[in-house]
């Protein structure tokens, strides 16, 4: 199934960026592409929620929204104060597999890092991908921290018998600094996963015509959803952590 679910090490690390540049990379291939945000929270009804600047900066591709809370919030915590019933993790299978029925790829952003919750009985985007048997993008930071927090993520999907496809560092520094830099062959170390690429700081603020113009030169060719899924299959990676 030509899902690929792409969650990061926390909030505000890059995942709707690096999902829009999966999609520019997808459709410059040729390739009908579907964004699902799975759960939308901290934006009110009518702006643009990260589904909507995924297309904005991506082009012409499908978007759907599970849910919608205003508050900024983990979607369970967002759902609860609103009185409003949350989304489960089965309901964002389904509507992944639908949608993959229609799409040659199915992008599936979470909100926060992995193990955040959206529903009471903490439902989470890895049971989702479990119940898709999709490969997992891993969106990073690049610099000092990235390490602890991208190794638990590998740890916790590899534990589940997910497949980590690989990771992308969100936001990649005009001027890296050591830690940076020296990222670059620890975190591959450390989740024994592969690099996939790196979003350039400041990308979200390119016109979508140099977006979309970029964004395939920032990712590994196997990013432009040609893959099948034994190209993602890394769980059981000898030495794995
Ligand atoms: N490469 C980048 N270029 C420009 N801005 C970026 C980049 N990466 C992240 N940002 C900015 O950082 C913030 C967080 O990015 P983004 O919205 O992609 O995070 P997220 O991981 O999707 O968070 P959420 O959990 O809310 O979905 C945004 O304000 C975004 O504009
Ligand atoms: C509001 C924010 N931008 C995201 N949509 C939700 C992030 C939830 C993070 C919860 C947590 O890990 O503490
Ligand atoms: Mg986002």
């Amino acid at each position: 199934m030509p899902v690929l679910v792409i969650t990061g090490t926390g909030t505000e690390v890059g995942k709707t960026v690096v999902t829009a540049a999966v999609a520019a990379t997808a459709l410059a291939a040729g390739r009908s592409v579907a964004v699902l945000k799975a759960a939308q929270t901290g934006v009110l009804p009518g702006e643009p929620g990260d589904a909507a600047e995924v297309a904005r900066l991506a082009g012409p591709v499908t978007t759907a929204e599970l849910a919608r809370y205003p508050e900024p919030l983990a979607p369970a915590t967002a759902a609860r104060r609103a009185g409003r019933a949350p989304v489960h993790p089965h309901e964002v299978a389904e509507a992944a597999a639908k949608l993959a029925t229609e799409h040659d790829l199915v992008l599936v952003e979470g909100a926060g890092g992995l193990l955040v919750r959206f529903d009471a009985a903490g439902g989470t985007l890895a049971d989702a991908a479990g119940l898709l048997s999709a490969p997992v993008l891993v969106v990073t930071a690049a610099g000092l921290g990235t390490l602890n927090t991208t190794e638990l993520t590998a740890r916790e999907l590899r534990s589940r018998g997910l497949d980590l496809a690989g990771l992308v560092i969100g936001s990649w520094p005009a001027e890296p600094d050591l830690a940076a830099r020296c990222n670059l062959a620890d975190l591959p170390d450390v989740t024994r996963a592969p690099l996939l690429g790196s979003v350039p700081a400041g990308s979200a603020a390119l016109s979508p015509a140099r977006f979309r113009a970029a964004a395939p030169h920032w990712l590994a060719p196997r990013l432009d959803g040609s893959w099948d899924v034994e190209a993602f299959r890394t769980r059981e990676a000898p030495g794995a952590p």
